[in-house]
């Protein structure tokens, strides 16, 4: 295990902090090179440089976008936005994790601590803070602007109980505010826990086919992904694709494994009132390998045709290639890429 080099978001402030100071170390300056590669891919119907990028949550606004960019990843996911300003959870937000061997799915028990040591592993715990849409509709526009030739903003965003008559048309009116800003693709978060139920929303598969749909009708012209988590077996997602076949245009896939990150005492890390967060990074990278596979199978038996993003434990060029050899159409790294904003400069040199 190595030390590693200054993350772009500063786990030790406060996200509000963050969200004002930052981004923090490579990514506060710019680049020393600027690589590209010799053919750009099609993505959708769209030209990316490198179907590579940052997903939902470490580019908080727009300067993290503007960075990310001109660090030369080229698909980038603007924050997770609600219709309403929400409060992130206090500190501590991240913490590194070492877990024993391979993450299991089945919430297991983790040491979590300040140590933040290559592989990297973290636990996130934010509750998906929001601002208003009055702040990030202007800024999400500014983000849209400082995208270059074969480069594209993700809008991320998710409904919220009681915000609006219902669940569906909350996110349906958040599709609308994030569609306002010219933002070229959607992404409806719904690895979010269900209304009352202690399950993801995206476990719920009328009620994520109603969201899509009234999505869809909400925002027709855009394409939309949907974010989900990890599903064990094939049985327990393909009635979920069968009902979206022809609704959505792709699935960004895994979110995080939920686990219990406990100190050196076996106390909660994260705090007594939050005994469990997702983890991320070098510990999942398995799960989302296996997501990807999956819907690939599943995608070529139905005859669908939607685009898989995958996301889980990105940290080198050669994960990047297992998931782009595992059948994703794009790939995308959140911890990997906090701790090495060179990344996508990595993987570039390897392609150009
Ligand atoms: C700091 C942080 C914040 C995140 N916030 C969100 C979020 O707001 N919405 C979302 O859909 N996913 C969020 N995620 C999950 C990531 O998009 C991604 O699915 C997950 O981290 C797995 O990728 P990784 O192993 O490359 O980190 C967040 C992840 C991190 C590290």
């Amino acid at each position: 295990m190595k030390n590693t080099n200054t993350p772009f978001y500063n786990p030790s402030l406060s996200y509000e902090n963050n969200y004002q100071q930052g981004p923090f170390g490579d990514f506060s300056k710019p680049p020393k090179v600027n690589i590209q590669v010799a053919k750009p891919t099609r993505f959708l119907d769209l030209d990316v440089n490198l179907p590579f990028g940052i997903p939902a949550g470490p580019l908080l606004n727009a300067n993290y976008i503007k960075a990310a960019f001109a660090y030369g990843f080229d698909l980038c996911v603007y924050k997770t936005v609600r219709t309403k300003a929400h409060k992130s959870h206090a500190l501590p937000n991240i913490l590194s994790i070492h877990p024993q061997g391979m993450l299991s799915a089945n919430l297991d028990t983790v040491l979590a601590d300040y140590h933040y040591q290559s592989p990297i592993s973290i636990t996130n715990s934010f509750g998906v803070p929001s601002y208003s849409p009055e702040i990030w509709q202007e800024d999400l526009a500014n983000a849209v602007n400082a995208a270059q030739k074969g480069q594209y903003v993700i809008g991320s965003f998710q409904g919220t109980p009681g915000n609006s008559v219902n669940i569906e048309e909350d996110y349906a009116l958040a599709a609308r505010l994030v569609a306002e800003t010219e933002v070229p693709i959607l992404e409806a978060n719904l690895s979010c826990p269900n209304e009352g139920v202690n399950k993801l929303l995206c476990f719920d598969f009328d009620r994520v086919e109603r969201i899509a749909k009234e999505i869809k009708n909400s925002v027709p012209d855009r394409p939309l992904f949907l974010k989900l988590a990890y599903f064990a077996n094939d049985a327990e997602v393909l009635p979920l694709l069968k009902k979206l076949d022809g609704i959505v245009d792709g699935f960004s896939t895994i979110n995080t494994l939920s686990a219990k990150p406990v100190d050196q005492e076996g106390k909660p890390a994260l705090g007594a009132d939050r005994p469990t967060g997702g983890v991320c990074g070098d510990a999942i990278r398995w799960a989302g390998l296996d997501m990807v596979k999956r819907l690939v199978r599943l995608r070529n038996e139905l005859t669908n045709h939607f685009a898989i993003i995958g996301v889980g434990g990105v940290c080198s060029v050669e994960h990047y290639q297992e998931y782009i050899d595992a059948g994703a159409d794009a790939v995308m790294s959140a911890t990997g890429a906090m701790w090495n904003p060179n990344l996508a400069f990595d993987i570039k040199t390897q392609y150009s």
